[in-house]
């Protein structure tokens, strides 16, 4: 079991996510936003429009932003790995990385799958790094896992991205699972629309991360012109 002493300043941060809005700031790898200088507008654009944090991904984008912010920010490293599906910061040297560039929070994948390094050697690298630890969780069983490991957030990030076919909807019965923990429930994952987010928070959330719907335009450009095609073909 990795220590967790819980200080006025962690509560603090957790509680300055309480019924909040988290902006996922995670441009299309490659596209044509994809630049550090983009990404830190994005996260200034949703803070002005009422986000209370962001999620920042890679090193680049996370110092960018840092620079220009003051809310909290939960960073995480994406890496594809020959050997392992883990994608979300798979090992310690990321952490390290993600809290000398100004992360608070440290988001892990925290399924139950083949991984470099275990579950339990990357919280001790958060904690003793000083930031808070986040658990990306598929389902569950997952959230079982990190809340007895004592995880400071369980998030439901990963349901619905571990096998299978992605489903159209959030997960609010894996929201409801992980709210049964004392540790801070994040609702995230395919929240397209307020009304989402807000059955999100009835569903036992305490804060929603949104990122596509605010900042993947290629998404949102996708989702309307499908939705136009269809209809111009069913009205021609
Ligand atoms: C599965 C995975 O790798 N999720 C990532 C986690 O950081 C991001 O690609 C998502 O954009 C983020 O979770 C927010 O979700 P949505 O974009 O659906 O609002």
């Amino acid at each position: 079991m990795v220590a967790s002493i819980r200080t006025g300043r962690d509560s603090q941060m957790l509680d300055r996510l309480r019924g909040g809005l988290i902006a996922s700031c995670q441009p299309v790898a490659g596209g044509p936003m994809d630049e550090p200088r983009i990404v830190a507008a994005m996260a200034r654009a949703a803070l002005d429009g009422g986000a209370i944090a962001l999620r920042i991904e890679g090193i680049a984008n996370l110092r960018a932003v840092r620079a220009v912010v003051e809310a909290p920010i939960i960073g995480l490293v994406k890496r594809d790995l020959a050997d392992s599906p883990v994608r979300i910061t798979p090992t310690r040297a990321d952490v390290a990385d993600l809290i000398t560039s100004g992360a608070d929070i440290v988001a892990i994948d925290a399924t139950d799958r083949p991984r470099p390094e275990s579950l339990e050697a990357l919280l001790s690298a958060i904690r003793s790094g000083g930031a808070l630890a986040m658990a990306d969780c598929a389902d569950a069983a997952d959230g079982d896992r990190a809340a007895a490991l004592e995880f400071d957030i369980l998030g439901s990030t990963l349901s619905g991205y571990s096998g299978g076919p992605v489903p159209a909807d959030p997960d609010l019965g894996l929201v409801s699972s992980l709210a049964r923990h004392r540790a801070l429930t994040i609702a995230e994952g395919r929240y397209h629309r307020p009304e989402q987010a807000r059955a999100a928070i009835a569903a036992g959330a305490d804060a929603v991360v949104v990122g596509s719907a605010m900042t993947r335009l290629e998404h949102i450009a996708e989702w309307f012109s499908t939705a136009i095609a269809a209809e111009a073909r069913v009205t021609a």
